[in-house]
């Protein structure tokens, strides 16, 4: 018997909701995401949707959610997946205010490198903490493809977080190979190091247009921590940053010669082994919680109403056949 319990996460138009499949002697927790098939049509993410079930049924690797299955009624898509109840990564940054750069081991850096490699040859222009939740031994998963996005502003509709887009995507908007990726991965490892992206910091005014500005003009700002005022980023940091940064693309590490090699060579890398990221060997830096398996402590609450979108029509619902 399977059974809804509560809901966990919602997104855009998503509802991400924890449930239990159980027998006699046995029970599974595991996660639904709803989509309303009406919602995903007005919203014009029809390819989005597909594309994301598509890529996560063929995926394996330990650095992305286990996929379940897929199913649809005349109201909703549904895809069921693993539950990592572990909870947004992006939650533990909030709690410390900024992990501090010791806590960020050279197994937590590999873990890094890994998932985005995958990111990569997925293609995904859109890698932001939010996407990332940790299982219950503190594993990172990647959850969410990020390309179903919708966004409303029209200067959003370049694809992707605007604080991760490299200059030239903000430039110009076909075209883009993966060094957008490298420089997307510059920013996701500041955040991480400092608390918030370079480029749009917490007192300032966040518009896209503010922040596209800096991408293209500022300096990149390297904060003091108090009471030393010692800089938060060492300087192997500081220069691994500078160099996924680049604002001209082909002077950018990772999209010279020595290609993906030459980020794996930096010196901020130096302790990694990506053979045991790979296989699980790593010994996470945060270790939630779970004190069951089906423990939801590390989540914000949601109401879980039992909202019912309305039915689609007939032609809607064969948009989405792969389901
Ligand atoms: N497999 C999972 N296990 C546990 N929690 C999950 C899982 N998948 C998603 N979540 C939680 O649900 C939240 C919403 O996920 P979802 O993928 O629907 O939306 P999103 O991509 O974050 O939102 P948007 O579509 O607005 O970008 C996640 O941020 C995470 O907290």
């Amino acid at each position: 018997m399977e059974e809804f319990i509560t809901t966990i996460g919602v997104g855009t138009f998503s509802r991400v909701i924890l449930a239990r499949r159980r027998s006699e002697n046995y029970q599974e927790f595991f996660v639904v995401k709803t989509m309303a098939i009406r919602d995903i049509v007005q919203m014009k993410q029809v390819n989005h949707v597909n594309d994301e079930r598509r890529i996560l049924a063929a995926v394996q690797h330990p650095f992305i959610v286990r996929f379940y299955g897929s199913y649809r009624d005349t109201r909703y898509l549904y895809l069921s997946m693993e539950f990592l109840s572990g909870g947004e990564l992006f939650s533990y940054f909030r709690q410390a205010g900024r992990l501090r750069t010791t806590t960020v081991t050279a197994k937590f850096k590999n873990v890094f490198f890994f998932y985005y490699k995958y990111i990569i040859i997925l293609n995904v222009r859109d890698l932001k903490l939010e996407n990332l939740v940790l299982d219950a031994h503190g594993h990172v998963k990647l959850t969410d493809f990020g390309f179903a996005k919708y966004v409303p502003d029209r200067t959003y509709t370049l694809c992707g977080t605007p604080e991760y887009l490299a200059p030239e995507m903000i430039l110009s908007s076909h075209g883009h190979s993966f060094g957008v990726d490298w420089y997307a991965l510059g920013i996701l490892i500041y955040e991480l190091l400092v608390g918030h992206t370079p480029f749009a910091s917490i007192d300032q005014q966040n518009h896209p247009s503010s922040i596209f500005l800096r991408i293209l003009n500022d300096q990149i700002p390297w904060p003091y921590a108090p009471p030393c005022h010692s800089e938060i980023i060492d300087r192997t940091g500081r220069n691994l940053i500078r160099k996924l940064l680049e604002r001209d693309r082909t002077r950018r590490i990772g999209c010279m010669a020595g290609g993906v090699s030459d980020i794996k060579r930096h010196r901020w890398f130096k302790q990694v082994s990506w053979t045991d990221a790979l296989e699980g060997r790593i010994r996470p830096p945060i270790v939630p919680r779970v004190d069951h398996p089906g423990d939801i402590q590390n989540f914000e609450s949601f109401k879980h109403e039992r909202f019912r979108a309305p039915q689609c029509t007939n032609e809607e619902y064969n948009l989405f056949d792969k389901f």
